[in-house]
């Protein structure tokens, strides 16, 4: 659970810092639909607004490497405001401990190579955590570089 507390001066801070979740899938609650969340898409940042009796579904970090790059987790941040506390809830969904997360085989070929290492979920999340959780910092700690043949 996210607490904001509401803030006199909400342009000069941040609720929580750009980042991508390392979960495979987020399913988060805006419970007292105030404004805040917002992604990052196409360099800006777009605000979501709260539904009532709605979920918001983030892709994270875990599917990206799973999909091999198809699915895209989604940066995003949360601001703060002078009027009310905001609260969140957000259930990460992760594949169990001791299991590896990988690009699933099917999705690599030679033609799309691995994009990603496969590790064990749990140095999967202790990496992420090690990371400092900055924007979409932890999978290019993952990112295979892939040789470009002329
Ligand atoms: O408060 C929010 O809407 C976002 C929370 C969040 O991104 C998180 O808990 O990872
Ligand atoms: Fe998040």
């Amino acid at each position: 659970m996210n607490y904001y507390p509401p803030c006199p001066q909400p342009d000069q801070v941040i609720g929580l810092n750009p980042h991508s979740d390392g979960s495979a899938l987020t399913i988060l609650l805006q419970l007292n639909e105030m404004d805040g969340l917002q992604i990052k898409k196409d360099g800006m940042w777009i605000p979501i607004r709260p539904l009532s009796d709605a979920f918001v579904v983030n892709v994270g970090d875990m599917l990206e490497v799973q999909t091999n790059g198809i699915y895209r987790s989604i940066e995003h941040r949360a601001t703060v405001n002078s009027e009310k506390e905001r609260i969140s809830v957000a259930a990460f969904h992760s594949p169990h401990m001791g299991r590896y997360i990988g690009p699933t085989p099917s999705l690599v070929t030679p033609r799309s190579p691995a994009l990603f290492k496969t590790v064990a979920t749990s140095d999967f999340l202790k990496g992420y955590l090690a990371s400092k959780i900055k924007g979409k910092s932890y999978l290019d700690v993952l990112r295979i570089k892939n040789e470009i043949h002329e």
